[in-house]
């Protein structure tokens, strides 16, 4: 974006003043700021859902602001808040539009909305043929995302995609987007108002002022460990070390295994993998893999031959992509002392338990600590160098 301004008729002020950015070819930028700062206006340019007063866009190195808007928009993926699907229209449809506008051979169409179902973790069979308003608001989401990547453009521009479901929905369609980045690398613009949003899928945030104007644009490590000016530390909040916690995954402090048996093993099978393995705890597979209920010694007493009675459920799950702080959060309201990986489809992939996690908090505020002390003791030989050079009587503007 070079020079991007957005002047309303009838405003006196413009919306958008003069913004240049460069986002990177597959990185993820995000947009934060408050209300009214001009988010929703400037994403709007790059598509050209808004027509620019004055600037250029160029994607690739190709100038599009001239190009027609109805062109470049199949080439630019966009998701809204509250998906904005055509309620007339079947998931399937929904997914199907712009492939079909590209005028791709029906049976590539038919194909790619099962790839795409798929691919947002939802089951083809079963979703296809459904009407939005047989769909939850997360799986609406689902498949708004699913509708922008159709086409496969190199460019996704997002909205506040995920203002409008609660919170555990959104922090797991966080971590499919964050896990769908990594596959598909594309060039994602995201707008969004809340900074804890920004710090967990962004790999740059620009924090924008009045009128879109950039207070900081860094990578999340940055803003939060060095905001350029009250402005931002405003937007970053309180609470700066627990946020640190959502710049570090589940991937990244490694879980382990953990006996497991699955609810169509015979009760026998089980009762032995409790006696031998040495542990006094199995979790508890459903047919489809997915974790299902921690069960413990004790527990088989009174199982009276059914599996339907014992043992405590699951109560909550993280991915891979999931943050330290979702997983802490998990762990700390669950009394197993322990959380449930899944990958794919909520399958069981291992635990990370609370040592794993208090060991990484521990680790990651002590690096944050010595380079905080790095960053002082630099400071610190800066300024000794000109007094030093003032006192020797070259140090230009001395304050004697
Ligand atoms: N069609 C329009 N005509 C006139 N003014 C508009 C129009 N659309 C937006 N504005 C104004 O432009 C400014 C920026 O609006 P925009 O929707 O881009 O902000 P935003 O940062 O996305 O806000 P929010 O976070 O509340 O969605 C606001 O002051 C808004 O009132």
């Amino acid at each position: 974006m070079e020079g991007l301004t957005k002047r309303y008729p009838g405003s006196a002020l413009p919306a958008v003043d003069d913004v240049s950015m460069d986002v990177r070819a597959g990185e993820t930028v995000i947009l934060v700021g408050p209300s009214g700062c001009g988010k929703s206006t400037l994403l709007k340019m790059i598509n050209r859902l808004i027509e620019p007063t004055a600037g250029r866009i160029r994607i690739g190195g190709e100038d599009v602001t001239d190009m027609d808007p109805v062109r470049l928009r199949r080439t630019i993926g966009y998701a809204i808040q509250a998906s904005g699907l055509f309620p007339h229209m079947t998931v399937a449809q929904n997914i199907a539009l712009v492939p079909k506008m590209l005028r791709w051979p029906a049976a590539r169409v038919r194909a790619r909305v099962e790839e795409m179902l798929d691919l947002v973790g939802l089951d083809p069979g079963e979703f296809h043929g459904r009407y939005p308003r047989q769909l939850s608001g997360g799986q609406q989401q689902r498949v708004g995302v699913a509708r922008a990547l159709a086409a496969d453009p190199p460019v996704l521009l997002m909205d506040e995609p995920f203002g409008a479901v609660d919170p555990i929905t959104r922090d797991h369609l966080q971590d499919e987007l964050i896990r769908l980045q990594r596959e598909l690398h594309k060039t994602i613009v995201f707008v969004t108002h809340d900074f804890d949003e920004a710090i967990k899928i962004g790999d740059r945030i620009a924090v924008l002022r009045e009128r879109s104007h950039i207070a900081q644009f860094d990578t999340p490590e940055a803003i939060l460990t060095n905001p350029a000016d009250d402005f931002v530390s405003g937007f970053v909040g309180a609470g700066a070390a627990l946020k640190r916690l959502n710049l570090t995954r589940v991937r990244d402090v490694g879980i382990t295994d953990y006996p497991t048996v699955t609810v169509d093993d015979p009760l026998q099978h089980i009762f032995e993998r409790l006696r031998s393995g040495g542990v006094n705890e199995v979790l508890v597979l459903d047919k489809r893999g997915r974790p299902y209920k921690w069960l413990r010694r004790g527990d088989m007493m009174r199982a009276k031959g059914s599996l339907a009675r014992a043992g405590t459920l699951v109560h909550d799950t993280v991915t891979r992509d999931a943050t330290l702080r979702d997983a802490l959060e998990a762990v700390l309201t669950d009394n197993t002392g322990r959380v449930p990986v899944t990958g794919r489809r909520g399958a069981y992939e291992g635990v990370v338990d609370v040592e794993t996690l208090m060991n990484s908090v521990h680790e990651l505020l002590e690096a944050d600590r010595l380079e905080a002390m790095d960053a002082q003791h630099d400071l610190q030989e800066q300024r000794s160098a000109q007094t030093h050079a003032e006192q020797e009587g070259f140090g230009g503007e001395a304050k004697a």
